[in-house]
């Protein structure tokens, strides 16, 4: 308690907060606040969680001073309701709350709706970075700590209270559709041409043409192209290929109006991926609206394909998370990346990412991993189902590989894929408005 104690008073202390008094949330804060008052010296606060009915009857006790401006301490917070109620009470009193200090933030939510109330919260460890060192440690496997991180992305309690509170159309909230977040004057140029595609074709589908032989692409190009929105490739598969390959299905994607995505996943120095992109055999930017990047490099990868694909109106997604077990692209990574892309939005319009990762309606996620049964392939891909990626995780885009090229009929197969995208996505707006 005392190891505890002395942590968050540091950390209080490091974060530079100005505070006259302690109060600890009921009831395991209340020892925290008391060791940390009574080693530091600091008036205490006690909040009662029902009033006394003999005696005084006061909800506080300790000497309040209107205007003090108390510290608020807890062990772990989740959604931030218990530090609130805490706030409430004290504020009523006078006293003015504008920082709280925690053991663990468990990253739910809680630290925003906090600071929705002008509350700042400070912990000593997060729910990440504790699985970062358990897992280093050796004393949790990879299966857990993703199970975690997978529990905490799909049960943050501000984005569903945000959601389920979410009446009128309005910026961040989720019930606004694809046709209207092209229209968004923050949404980039090119994925407001993807979202608007999106809505005419009724198709939240991406066909991963993951095949060797140009034909083969070409003739998926023609006969899936009216039911997708995108066509993503991995050129560097194909056994023979021109530049007469590269202006098919440029002029095919005009026909069917989809857009192509190039999956090279960039991930060098600005100079290199420059050149990555702009030349060699392949010349993607001269045929590619999106292509992907790693935020490993840092901000030069953007900057040197930024060079290349900006002046022609293309754009870049970054991969934020990725769908392979054991995948690294989590917590602090993934946040990191989201920020990358916030503030390279001339350029970023949007994630790979197994779920809805960023509230800025303009930003658009593509989740790859998708089949209609749950699963694996033995190599490391993991799939969740179309009804899963967009109704529960909120993503935009489904991307489907091997489920509809390993399907006899690819047709049949592609249409089962838009119709059940699509749907899971009427879903979520219907339970959104
Ligand atoms: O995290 C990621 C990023 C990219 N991919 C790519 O998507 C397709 C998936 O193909 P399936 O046949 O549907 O498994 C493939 O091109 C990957 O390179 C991904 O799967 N996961």
């Amino acid at each position: 308690m005392n190891q505890v104690a002395s942590l968050l008073h540091k950390r209080a202390e490091d974060a530079g907060v100005q505070f006259d008094s302690v109060c600890g949330v009921p009831y395991t804060a209340l020892p925290l606040a008391t060791i940390i008052c009574s080693t530091k010296q600091y008036p205490m606060l006690i909040r009662r969680k029902e009033a006394k009915d003999y005696g005084t009857k006061r909800i506080i006790e300790g000497t309040i001073h209107p205007g003090d401006r108390c510290l608020i301490v807890e062990d772990v917070v989740t959604s931030g309701s218990s530090v609130l109620e805490t706030a409430e009470v004290l504020e009523k009193e006078g006293l003015k709350i504008t920082d709280a200090v925690v053991l663990m933030d468990r990253e739910q939510g809680g630290s925003a709706r906090l600071a929705d109330r002008g509350i700042t919260l400070h912990s000593v460890i997060s729910i990440s970075r504790l699985l970062d060192v358990l897992l280093k440690s050796g004393r949790i496997d990879t299966a857990t700590s993703q199970n975690v991180e997978r529990f905490v992305q799909e049960n943050n309690t501000y984005m569903s209270a945000k959601k389920s509170g979410c009446s009128a159309p309005k910026k961040g909230c989720d019930d606004l559709g694809y046709g209207a977040r092209a229209g968004l004057p923050d949404t980039h140029p090119l994925a407001a041409r993807l979202l608007k595609i999106m809505e005419d074709k009724k198709s939240n589908l991406c066909v991963s043409a993951d095949v060797t032989r140009s034909e083969e692409l070409l003739e998926i190009a023609v006969t899936l192209g009216p039911l997708i929105c995108v066509l993503k490739t991995h050129v560097d598969i194909l056994q023979d290929f021109t530049a007469d390959v590269a202006s098919n299905l440029k002029e095919l994607a005009v026909k069917h109006n989809f857009l192509v995505f190039e999956d090279r996943k960039f991930a060098d120095i600005g100079n290199t991926v420059k050149h990555q992109y702009d030349g060699g055999l392949y010349r993607i930017s001269s045929w590619a609206h999106i292509i992907n990047a790693h935020a490993l490099p840092g901000p030069g990868v953007l900057q040197g394909l930024g060079a290349v694909g900006k002046p022609l109106g293309h754009g870049c997604l970054l991969i934020a998370q990725m769908s392979s077990q054991g995948s690294l692209a989590t917590g602090d990574y993934t946040r990191a990346v989201v920020k990358m892309a916030e503030d390279h939005s001339d350029f970023v319009f949007g994630f790979i990412s197994g779920s809805k990762i960023s509230d800025k309606p303009g930003l658009v996620h593509m989740t790859p991993g998708v089949q209609m049964q749950k699963g694996g392939d033995g190599l490391g891909q993991q799939y969740s189902s179309p009804e899963d990626v967009i109704c529960t995780k909120g993503s935009d885009i489904i991307i489907v590989g091997r489920g509809i090229l390993a399907s006899p009929d690819r047709l049949r197969a592609a249409e089962e894929y838009r119709t059940a995208g699509w749907e899971a996505y009427l879903k979520r707006l219907s339970q959104a408005s």
